[in-house]
Parts: structure tokens; sequence; C-alpha cells
């Protein structure tokens, strides 16, 4: 078992209030994905969670039980930073068990539970060597595998995965993927990563400045941002922004987002000069500076030549346009 219940709760570090009221209930088995711009609360509301922080007010409920006053270890939790944090003098065997050791479990019990561990995370052949005889993302893998090892209620993970060069990155998420399929554990995990975000989370919880802006599956998010804000931070590139008095419109805003405008030579709904083409090989991101809707950014798939300085005409797709009101919210 493994639920997670995050009750009202506030985090003050002296006068600066970093998390406003937080509440947020995770089922057990889920993934649970925080994001949001740098310095918005991610880690302080994880480390609130692991209780490596005191919360200033709120409650915070493990599978039923008020833990907000019990000590990390006592938790029933498993938290992997960013640096690995592993003993350079142990062995990657003895980095695993050392927690349970210290624990008093059973050398045969260590044994078969970094038996277990190690298969998983395809450590068997590293097992006798010393952190610094391992690569980034083999020291990360022996990092989950000490909190595998614990078998824990909850696994924490604070960008696990940013010290990693990209091709790592990308290994290391499919493992971190595949690892809650097999073990059907409760994860939450911090992330500045959107690909992270969308290809690891059943849920998304987007922070910002303290508080929850939106919580959603993935695909709920992209397809149904709650205001702008969401709408801007989910999706890469970044949904386009017009302002609704240029466009004559009622809304504040209208959003759309790169993939959803479609380009012509001769005639569309604006009108453009390119500034810019990006060839990224699968598509290509077009730049253009428009005259009703201003720069703005247009997603086509595949290969697409464009000439700076030549006009383009760029239409929204008005089946996924967003409309926004003064207060950010989308409009009905
Ligand atoms: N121990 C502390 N004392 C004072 N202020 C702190 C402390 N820890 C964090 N803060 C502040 O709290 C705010 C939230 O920090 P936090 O690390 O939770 O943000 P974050 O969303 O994880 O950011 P990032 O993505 O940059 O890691 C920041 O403004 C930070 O400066």
């Amino acid at each position: 078992m493994g639920s997670l219940n995050i009750e009202n709760v506030k985090k003050a570090f002296g006068p600066v209030e970093v998390l406003k009221g937080i509440n947020l209930e995770v089922t057990d088995g889920e993934f649970v994905v925080f994001v949001g711009p740098s310095g918005c609360g991610k880690s302080t509301l994880l480390r609130v969670i692991a209780g490596l922080e005191d919360s200033t007010s709120g409650r915070v409920v493990i599978d039923g039980a008020d833990v907000s006053a019990t000590p990390p270890a006592k938790r029933g939790i498993a938290m992997v930073f960013q640096t690995y944090a592993l003993y350079p003098h142990l062995t990657v065997k003895n980095n695993m068990g050392l927690g349970l050791k210290q624990a008093g479990t059973p050398a045969a019990e260590i044994d078969r539970r970094i038996g277990i561990a190690s298969s998983m995370l395809s450590l068997e052949p590293y097992l006798a060597r010393r952190p610094a005889e391992l690569s980034g993302g083999q020291r990360q893998r022996v990092a989950i595998g000490r909190a595998v090892v614990r078998e824990p209620k909850l696994f924490l993970f604070d960008e696990p995965l940013s010290n990693l060069d990209a091709a790592l990155r990308v290994n290391t998420r499919l493992e971190i993927a595949q690892l809650h399929r097999r073990l059907r554990a409760t994860m939450i995990y911090v992330t500045h990563d959107q690909v992270e975000a969308m290809t690891l989370a059943d849920k998304i919880v987007v922070l910002n400045a303290g508080k929850i802006e939106q919580i959603g599956g993935p695909m709920e998010l992209y397809n149904a941002p709650a205001n702008e804000f969401v709408a801007g931070f989910i999706g890469s590139p970044k949904m386009n922004f017009v302002d609704g008095a240029r466009l004559g419109e009622t809304a504040k805003t209208i959003g759309v987002r790169p993939e959803h405008l479609t380009v012509d030579a001769k005639s569309g709904a604006w009108k453009g000069t390119v500034v810019h083409a990006e060839h990224l090989g699968a598509d290509t991101n077009l730049y253009l500076d428009c005259e009703k809707a201003g720069l703005i950014t247009v997603r086509i798939f595949g290969v697409y030549n464009a000439e700076p300085g030549a006009t383009l005409y760029a239409t929204p797709d008005p089946a996924k346009t967003y409309r926004f009101g003064a207060d950010g919210k989308v409009l009905k």
C-alpha cells in the first residue's frame, strides 16, 4: 500500500510563504509528477512529504496515518536525489544493502532483495564495483536500486535524471517507467523536463508560486488546460498567445499550439513574414512575424523550406484554439 494525502500544507521560510495551502490525493500505485517554474516549491513539497522539512501547517497522511510528526526514516519512504549520494568506499552491493543492514535485516533477506533489484535495474555485472568505476547512468541506477531494496510505500524522486546526458536520460527514463510498472509502487517525481512529465506521469501536478494550478493526466492538461499558465507551461514548443483585441475577439487572449497552425504561401488567416526556420529532422519549427498576431511559432511535420523574409499565411485550427479571459481562465 502507498496512498498519500496532503491536506492544506503550508510552508514558510521566515516571512516567505513557499507553499500556500497544498491539497493533493495520491492513490496507491500512482505515478505523480510535480512540474512548475524554478522556485515554485516542487522540491519543498517533496521534502515535506519525506519529512526532511516540517510544514508550517497542514497534514501529510500516508496510508491513512498522519505522519506529520513522524521522522523521515519511519515514514516508509525512499528518496532518490539528483546527486546520487553513494558511499565511494563501498561496493555497489554494499551501497544498496547498507540501509537494510543498519536496520538489522538478516543477511539472506538483504541478498534476496539486492538480487531482485539488481536484476530489475540490470546492475548484476556491477555489484562488486565501487561508484568511481561506474558511469553516471549506472550510479543513478544504483541510487534507485538502493531505494528499491527498502521496499518503501512511497518512492520520491527529486530530478533524478538532471545530471545525465540526453541519451542516458532517455534510457533511465524508460527504466523508471518499467520499474513503476513492475513494482506497481506509488511514485512522486519532481522534474523540470516536459518530456519526463508527459511520458512518466499518470497524473501531473502543475505548481506555480506555491499553489497548484491544475492536476490532471498528461493529455488532459495538454488538451484541456484550465488556464493560460498551464496552457503555456505544458507543450513544447510553447503555445502561442495572441492579444484578443488585435484579432477583434472579445477574449483577452487567444491561444493556439504551434502544431495546430497550418501555413500556405497564398492565403490564410494571419499574413506574416518568415523570421527563421528550425529544421529538427522529423519536423520544422517556423517563426513568423504576423501583422495581426505578432511573432508566432508554427510546427510543421516533416521538412519545410522557407526563406527568411518570405511571406506566408498561418491559419489556426478553430477547433483547437483556446480563449482566455482577463483572469487567465479558459472561457467556456
Ligand atoms: N531552506 C530554505 N530557506 C529559505 N528559503 C528556501 C529554503 N529552501 C527553499 N527556499 C525557497 O523556497 C522557494 C521554493 O524552493 P524549491 O526548491 O521548493 O523550488 P523548486 O520549485 O523545487 O525550484 P527548482 O525547480 O529551481 O529546484 C524558493 O524561492 C527557494 O529560494
